[in-house]
Parts: C-alpha cells; sequence; structure tokens
C-alpha cells in the first residue's frame, strides 16, 4: 500500500470519528433527556429507576440483530455496551457491589454487565453483598451462583432464604485461569500455588500434571492470591487476566483450567422487579413436603404448559433436620400468561414459593 493510499484512508477514518463522536454526543443528550422524563414523572414519595436492564438487553439484541460485519456480534455489542453504561452514568451513577478484592472474576463480571461507568464497589463476602444491597448503600450487586465445572455456589443460594433480594439481571463470564508469577519468582522454584479453592479445583489435572509437588493453598480469592505473591520468590497464583494485569504479574502458563469451555454464571440482584423484555428467565425457590414424588409432582406443571426448565438445585431448608428446598430457574417472564399459570399451581401444591425475580436472558 502506498503512503498516499494510507493517507487517505486515515482522512476517512478522521472524517468518520467526527461524525461518531457526534452521534455519540446526541445519543448522550438523549439519555439526559431520558432521565429528566423520569424524574418528571414520579409520583409522591417514588424514587427514579435509571437503571433498566430489560430496554439495555433490547438495546444489545437488536444492535447484534441489525449488524452486518465486519466486527462480529459480541464486539460490536461490547462497543454498545460501553456506550450505554456512559449515557446511564450521565442519568445517575451507579453503585454496584461484588465480591473483592479488585481483580476477582465478580469484579470482571462486574464490568462485563454494567460498563466501566459504573462505581463498582469490593466486598469482602457474599453475604455483605446482599446486606448492602438490602439496606440500599449499594444499588446492585453482582454474585457467582454456578461455575460450570464445579457446580452450584451454596453461600450464594443460601443467601437468598436470608434475605428479601430480587434478581435483576445474569452475567456469564468465561473463566480462563493463568499461572502468574512476580519478578522476583524463581520459576523452576514454585514450590507453593496460591488459589481459591474452587480455581485450584478448576485447574486440578493441570497441576497434577505440572506441579504435582507443590504445595495448593487455598485462600479468600484469586485476587488475595495474586497479591500473596507479588513478595515471595518461590510461590505461583492462579488467577485471571485482570488480576494479572492489576498487581503487575507475569503470565507463566496460559489458559490453565482442566476445561476449556469453563465458565461461570453470575445473578444481578437489586431491590426493584425488572419488566419483561422478551427473552427473560425466572428463578423461584419452592419447598415441598417431604413425600415421595413430591419432585416429580412439582414439575408436571412446567411440563404441561410448555415451560423450559434451565437448572434446579437442592439445598437444605435450615428450617428443620432433613428437609430441603429446590432453586428452579426457567425461561418466561412471570407476567406470561403460561408462566403465571405455572406459579398458581405451583403454589397450590407446595408448602412454600418465593419468586427470586423474572430478568433478561444473558446477551453478551
Ligand atoms: O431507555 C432508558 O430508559 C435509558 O435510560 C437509556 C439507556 C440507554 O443509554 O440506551 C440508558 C440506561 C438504561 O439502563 C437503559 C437505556
Amino acid at each position: 500500500m502506498s503512503e498516499q493510499e494510507l493517507q487517505a484512508l486515515r482522512v476517512r477514518i478522521d472524517s468518520l470519528d467526527h461524525k461518531i463522536l457526534e452521534l455519540i454526543s446526541e445519543r448522550a443528550r438523549c439519555a439526559q433527556e431520558v432521565g429528566r422524563v423520569k424524574m418528571a414523572e414520579l409520583a409522591e414519595g417514588e424514587t427514579a429507576v435509571f437503571y433498566r436492564p430489560e430496554r439495555e438487553a433490547q438495546v444489545l439484541k437488536r444492535i447484534m440483530d441489525l449488524n452486518q460485519g465486519p466486527l462480529d456480534n459480541e464486539e460490536m455489542a461490547r462497543l454498545f455496551r460501553e456506550i450505554m453504561s456512559a449515557c446511564l452514568a450521565l442519568e445517575q451513577p451507579l453503585k454496584v457491589a461484588y465480591l473483592g478484592p479488585e481483580g476477582t472474576f465478580s469484579h470482571a463480571a462486574a464490568l462485563k454487565h454494567f460498563g466501566q461507568s459504573v462505581h463498582a464497589r469490593s466486598m469482602a463476602a457474599i453475604d455483605e453483598i446482599f446486606r448492602e444491597v438490602a439496606a440500599g448503600a449499594v444499588s446492585y450487586g453482582v454474585v457467582p451462583v454456578e461455575n460450570s465445572t464445579e457446580g452450584a455456589i451454596n453461600h450464594t443460594l443460601d443467601s437468598f432464604l436470608e434475605h428479601d433480594i430480587v434478581i435483576c439481571g445474569e452475567v456469564e463470564l468465561r473463566i480462563h485461569h493463568h499461572l502468574l508469577v512476580g519478578d522476583n519468582t524463581k520459576t523452576e522454584h514454585i514450590t507453593r500455588i496460591y488459589s481459591h479453592a474452587q480455581s485450584l479445583a478448576q485447574c486440578r489435572k493441570w497441576l497434577d500434571a505440572y506441579y504435582p509437588n507443590a504445595e495448593r493453598v487455598a485462600v479468600a480469592s484469586n485476587a488475595e492470591a495474586a497479591k500473596r505473591v507479588k513478595g515471595e520468590w518461590s510461590s505461583a497464583a492462579i488467577a485471571g487476566d485482570m488480576a494479572a494485569s492489576l498487581y503487575g504479574l507475569t503470565i507463566h502458563a496460559e489458559k490453565i483450567e482442566d476445561r476449556p469451555d469453563n465458565s461461570t454464571r453470575f445473578l444481578i440482584i437489586g431491590s426493584r422487579p425488572v419488566p419483561a423484555s422478551g427473552d427473560d428467565k425466572t428463578s423461584i425457590i419452592v419447598s415441598v413436603s417431604n413425600k415421595p414424588g413430591a419432585l416429580h409432582e412439582l414439575l408436571i406443571p412446567f411440563h404441561d404448559n410448555g415451560v423450559d426448565l434451565t437448572r434446579i438445585e437442592t439445598r437444605p431448608s435450615r428450617s428443620g433436620k432433613w428437609s430441603y428446598v429446590f432453586f428452579i430457574d426457567f425461561m418466561g417472564h412471570q407476567d406470561d400468561p403460561l408462566v403465571k399459570d405455572v406459579l398458581e399451581k405451583i403454589v397450590s401444591q407446595s408448602t412454600g414459593v418465593k419468586v427470586l425475580g423474572s430478568y433478561p436472558k444473558a446477551v453478551l
């Protein structure tokens, strides 16, 4: 390519950037206007809801439908995710709690879902996130709920039994683990490897193959593991990209998770129900009496109404020895007539039903 051609293309890019800049600014002014309308419509004593998960899901889906390349759908949606995040911050800066410290996969999930303009606040424990949301100290929380390799995150499920919280969204994150070392680490003498217990479990086979004699030390989070490595010459940590860059570590071995499709699903928790987006999921907790066939009976209305179950999990109810509750996720919104009918039938069959929320299915 000649220098002249390159120059001409750059002139075109400059002119396009100018147009994009004007369009983004126009969109941002429009969002400010939306913010004003939301404030003006408030009745006495009401507080405005600026963040609208159902609308965000619709916007991102539409962009993916319209996209004709060459950028792929996910890449394009990510760009619009950031534009919307910045527009929402003009209406109201959102405070979101996640399981810290900085650099955890929960932190990455919060930014993936809400974009970079959110005020992300690190919390020390899952229960603290629930408490902060319930107390209104933050608008939303991000909590891990299941991992494709290790299964349910019981702390999170149990917290739903204890708090009155609404599920407002879900986000799925591909989890890539790396073996991280510091500037002073003697890589041929690694005798200790720090990580969260779940991450150590997710890399078990790799560790058995490459570091069978290294001590595996479970710590509170992957980010905590990364922090510890800094001052120790014979240790390494297993953590993700974000922790590597935040704590200045080098990736010694990349993507060491045993399963290449390793991913974690997170839930967005808040205090207000979310209207239907057109492609939603609902989560409920159900307790049934301890008799043969109780679970089978419970599932019949789903089958009869053609409602797709996506997940079912059992936990001790905490209210009596050997009594259990079921966490059930299914497709559809609690306002859909077929879902309403299922819920009514379940209420009549069970000893207790709690609808945790209906929320848009993860888009990104
Ligand atoms: O449509 C709205 O209600 C808006 O506030 C606008 C907008 C956007 O930028 O598109 C911003 C924030 C909301 O969470 C959803 C969408």
